[in-house]
């Protein structure tokens, strides 16, 4: 299948001289969550605003459901909804109405019966006859989306989804991202947390100084770069590791009391058993075990530095 957005070598220089964008590729597919890492300043909403048709590209070329978004600017823009981190919306007008005027925005007819399943689906149908200043900040949030989706977009753009949210309300909007991945929605968010990629995206994206650094789903990036570390509580202190232990990557500790061992976990359990045994023969024996498998919060340190 075509990716439905569809990045070639784009390039974005400012006004003043600066390059925000330097040569990206990406294609996303449809009914994916592909969630855009990257520190301040990396360059996420330049790329969203130019996909959105918002920011004119320097150079390359962005096609979105096959539609330039330059030329085709109304084809394309009509394909995409964007939830921005602000609400702008006039704090005196109803959630009915404000979600109703946006879709009119797009020159799409009413629709009633689509605003009423977008509220309820969002939790906001209760809410619909209130002033948006009478909402808490989550409802405000799912405003944004509701009136993100009043046009029936196929792709979601999600700048900071959950920016300034308590942990409560960041599981809800896991949930309603949940949500409309299930009914078909293809989802791009940009986040500062990597818990959030981990916790929903299908793909993972890193950008930093406006190159996408990688892109890979996932499970496969944990995989990849992922790392493993089996802790061995030992029953009686070592002073030295045995030299026929030397093939291990292995680390006594401090007290002499565990046995550290990094290995990669795309090699499964490759070390860990003969490394078991090469114990049990030397006579080391341990009273507990535990492993921890590095966060895709490491792998992003591990890629971007100290500017995450
Ligand atoms: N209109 C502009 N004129 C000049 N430079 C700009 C403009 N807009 C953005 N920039 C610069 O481009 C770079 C990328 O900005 P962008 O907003 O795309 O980053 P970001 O990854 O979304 O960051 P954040 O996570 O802080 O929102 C920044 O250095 C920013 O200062």
């Amino acid at each position: 299948m075509a990716p439905i957005v569809s990045v070639q070598k784009l390039t974005k220089t400012y006004g003043n001289g600066f390059e925000a964008l330097k040569g990206v590729d990406l294609d996303i597919e449809e009914g994916e969550i592909l969630a855009l890492l990257g520190p301040n300043g990396a360059g996420k909403t330049t790329l969203i605003s130019i996909i959105c048709g918002i920011v004119n590209p320097s150079s390359g070329s962005v096609l979105v459901g096959g539609h330039d978004v330059v030329k085709d600017f109304r084809q394309t823009r009509s394909l995409i909804g964007l939830v921005p981190q602000e609400l702008t919306t006039d704090q005196f007008e109803t959630v009915w109405n404000t979600v109703s005027f946006s879709r009119g925005v797009y020159g799409k007819k009413p629709d009633p019966a689509l605003i009423e399943s977008v509220l309820k689906d969002l939790s906001l149908w209760s809410k619909k006859d209130n002033m948006i200043r009478e909402l808490s900040g989550g409802m405000k949030r799912r405003v944004l989306i509701a009136k993100a989706l009043s046009h029936e977009p196929k792709i979601l753009f999600l700048d900071e989804p959950t920016a300034g949210v308590d942990v409560n309300l960041r599981r809800e909007m896991w949930q309603v991202v949940e949500k409309l991945r299930a009914n078909g929605v293809t989802i791009i968010l940009t986040t500062h947390y990597i818990e959030e990629a981990e916790e929903i995206a299908d793909r993972v994206g890193v950008i930093n100084g406006g190159q996408l650094l990688l892109i890979e789903k996932k499970t496969a990036l944990m995989k990849k770069l992922g790392r493993k570390q089996l802790r061995l509580e030992l029953s009686e202190p070592l002073t030295a590791l045995p030299a026929s232990l030397s093939a291990y990557d292995l680390t006594l500790s401090q007290d002499g009391m565990a046995l550290l061992h990094d290995y990669q976990s795309e090699d499964g359990q490759g070390s860990v058993v003969p490394l078991l045994a090469a114990l049990a023969q030397e006579n080391i024996h341990f009273r507990d075990l535990s492993t921890r498998q590095s966060s895709l919060e490491d792998i992003f340190v591990a890629l971007v530095g100290d500017k995450a």
